[in-house]
């Protein structure tokens, strides 16, 4: 999109305004590790993504851990698999706020994937139930995600959670003016629209190298490294599942385009509904309609549906979705923050 042009990107109306820039160059990327059980996140994103008719396929970083099986399962969804080596923060001893959260600093390898112009990464355990594809039309330039909330407990270690401070609602506890401004705003990670560029992939290396690792592991150094091109994201974008009970006046619930399964307990394919907050009606119905898409074997690629275009499988509902509508609607930007 030529800089300038007044397109409300976050209008959802514009399906793919882009014909001319080609599919290629546009794709969404997750990342899978283990052999665990988060590839059921991974092919639930996969069908929730062709259900929403996305125009882009569906790459997946893959570290070396993941079985041959999973491969194939991803393979046979129309996934496009590429595995990508481990990345490890300088040695220290510090503890993350999930110990698992080392391996997410391999995520760093996304930005080496020049054959894209623009991605839009999601993480395994989020799932999109309408169709985000206008945000690949975000202006070239900054780093855009959604911010995060500190009020939960895995927080607690942070100088915000420890005085009661979280962006969300900077009046309910004002930072402290001995304590100089408040820190920058800080997006959750787990999803977030980016150009991989060769130089930003050896920049971020290089800074890894002299950062020392903190709790919340890459999505603190990105957040460091993306501070001054960061723009916010709606919530919808994201919905941090805390963000139901912690700052429901910030959530526009019926029209939320993106849910993160991230709050603890809430991963779809782990529920149980006894950890807490966990046996909520809103929560309730949100793993219902991941396991909806999850179980939808119309969903699936199918041979009859699908385009092979070199290494790349698009489903021919993704490709007919691209096809620009005669008219998009403007309307009025929501306030970024
Ligand atoms: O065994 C695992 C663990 C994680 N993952 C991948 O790593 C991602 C991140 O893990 P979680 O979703 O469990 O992490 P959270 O959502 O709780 O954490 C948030 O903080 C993390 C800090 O490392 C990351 O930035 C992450 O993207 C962000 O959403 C997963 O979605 C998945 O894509 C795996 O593939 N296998
Ligand atoms: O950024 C963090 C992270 O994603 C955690 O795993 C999640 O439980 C928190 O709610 C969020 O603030
Ligand atoms: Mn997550």
């Amino acid at each position: 999109m030529a800089p300038g042009v007044s397109v409300d990107v976050f209008s959802g109306s514009g399906k793919v305004s882009s014909l001319s820039t080609g599919y290629s160059k546009r794709a969404y990327v997750t990342f899978l590790a283990g052999d665990g059980d988060y590839v059921k996140g991974v092919v639930g994103l996969a069908k929730g993504l062709r259900k929403v008719k996305s125009a882009y396929p569906l790459v997946v970083a893959i570290l070396g851990d993941v079985p041959d099986e999973h491969r194939q399962i991803l393979e046979s969804q129309g996934c496009i698999v590429r595995e990508i080596d481990p990345i490890y923060p300088p040695e220290n001893h510090i503890q993350f706020a999930h110990a698992y959260y080392v391996i997410n600093y391999s995520k760093l390898r996304i930005w080496n994937f020049e054959e894209y112009s623009k991605m839009i990464y999601l993480d395994a355990d989020i799932q999109v139930f309408e169709n985000i594809d206008h945000l690949f039309d975000t202006p070239d330039g900054y780093f855009y995600a959604v911010m995060d909330c500190f009020c939960e407990k895995v927080w607690n270690y942070s100088l915000q959670y420890k005085i009661g401070y979280c962006q969300q609602c900077p009046d309910r506890v004002p930072w402290p003016a001995d304590m100089g401004s408040p820190p920058p705003l800080y997006f959750n990670a787990g999803m977030f629209v980016f150009e991989p560029s060769r130089l930003t992939y050896e920049n971020l290396l290089h800074s890894l190298k002299i950062t020392p690792p903190t709790p919340f592991a890459e999505q603190d150094f990105l957040n460091m490294f993306f501070e001054k091109t960061y723009k916010p994201l709606p919530p919808v974008y994201n919905l941090v599942l805390a963000m139901l009970w912690r700052h429901p006046e910030n959530v526009e619930f019926e029209k939320v385009k993106v849910v993160h399964y991230c709050a603890a307990g809430s991963k779809p394919w782990r529920y149980t509904g006894k950890e807490v907050n966990m046996d909520r009606e809103d929560i309730k119905t949100l793993v219902k309609k991941w396991w909806d898409i999850y179980n939808d074997e119309s969903l699936d690629l199918r041979a009859e549906n699908s385009v092979q275009t070199g290494e790349e499988t698009f489903s021919r509902t993704s490709i007919m979705a691209s096809m620009p509508e005669p008219a998009i609607a403007y309307i009025p930007a929501p306030s970024a923050a």
